[in-house]
């Protein structure tokens, strides 16, 4: 059995002045994963990223890599770690190339005669072989991430730490991006990468965590993230009145209207009743179905606040 790749018990860090940023977090990341470690800005993601890297004492608690105690093991273990957790400086007036050599100069246990054949096997994977002549400065934003992805892969890999890689991307960059994500994923190596973005989770992550002011809510897969919560039914009708009280009538719970719209709870109920019902009752139904709940909803229902909420 292969052990977890990143494990915490307990992480805690209190900053001084008394702020507590991470409250007790155990994570447990499983080997192969892409994981979301996802949180509203402030919920102590980076805090917890750089405790696991060793950037940062935790107050109390422990964290172990690939298998071995953080801080103390980091000489065995970070070789083994990319990171991406504030982005590496280029040079924009050097080639994408040579700001890779120039990274991997400074890393004491690469190996410089290899150096320049992982330098292009990185621009390979990441997809800028054909830009690796190009000066950064001209590179676009998903570029530079990508070079920066880059950096992280110059030597191989078993485990990925990217503190939200996606941040400040446009459109196209986010999506080369993530797609990049998928790709290392797709060959075993454990990708961590936190992110404030429900979509970018629904989108590349097997599994997720999520924050809330320093805590650890719940961590699972995805699709059990979303499964703890019951199908709605929806139903759009001019008349929204006498839809609610006849579903109501029915045994519908947790009835909400707005506007055209009429949604609630139908538990374990036959939903096929509902649509003869609502015609017998005379409701002019122009939609009707059972919508499955976003991950929006499962992290509105687990911190009882909308995503958007920061503090
Ligand atoms: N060096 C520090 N000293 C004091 N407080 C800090 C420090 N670093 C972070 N904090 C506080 O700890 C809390 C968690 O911050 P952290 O950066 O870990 O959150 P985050 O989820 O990564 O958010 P963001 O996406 O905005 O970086 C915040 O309230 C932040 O203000």
């Amino acid at each position: 059995m292969t052990s977890a790749p990143v494990v915490t018990h307990g992480l805690t860090k209190r900053f001084h002045g008394g702020q507590v940023a991470v409250d007790a977090v155990d994570l447990e990341v499983p080997a192969g994963s892409v994981f979301g470690f996802l949180g509203p800005n402030g919920s102590g993601k980076t805090t917890t990223i750089r405790m696991l890297l060793g950037l940062i004492a935790p107050t109390s608690g422990a964290v172990e890599l690939l298998g071995e105690p953080m801080p103390k093991a980091h000489l065995r273990v970070l070789p083994r770690v990319g990171a991406l957790v504030e982005g590496p400086a280029f040079y924009p007036f050097w080639t994408g190339q040579a700001n890779l050599l120039r990274f991997d100069a400074a890393d004491r246990t690469a190996d410089p005669k290899t150096r320049k054949a992982r330098a292009g096997e990185a621009l390979e994977r990441v997809g800028l072989s054909n830009a690796a002549g190009k000066k950064v400065r001209a590179y676009s934003l998903g570029m530079r991430q990508r070079l920066a992805i880059a950096v992280a892969l110059m030597q191989r890999r078993e485990l990925l730490v990217l503190d939200e890689p996606t941040n400040g991307l446009d459109p196209q960059g986010t999506r080369e991006v993530r797609h990049l994500i998928k790709e290392l994923a797709s060959d075993g190596t454990t990708v961590f990468t936190s992110t404030h973005l429900l979509a970018e989770v629904e989108q590349v992550c097997t599994h997720a965590a999520v924050m809330s002011r320093g805590k650890l809510l719940r961590q699972s897969t995805v699709e059990d993230l979303r499964a703890g919560l019951r199908p709605r039914l929806v139903v759009r009708t001019p008349d929204a009145g006498t839809a609610a009280e006849t579903l109501q009538g029915l045994g519908v719970t947790d009835l909400k209207t707005s506007g055209d719209t009429v949604e609630g709870d139908p538990g374990e109920l036959p939903v096929e009743k509902f649509a003869a019902a609502l015609v017998a009752a005379d409701v002019r139904i122009h939609g009707f179905g059972l919508e499955r709940p976003s991950l929006e909803d499962a992290f509105v229902a687990l911190t009882g606040e909308g995503f958007d909420v920061a503090e």
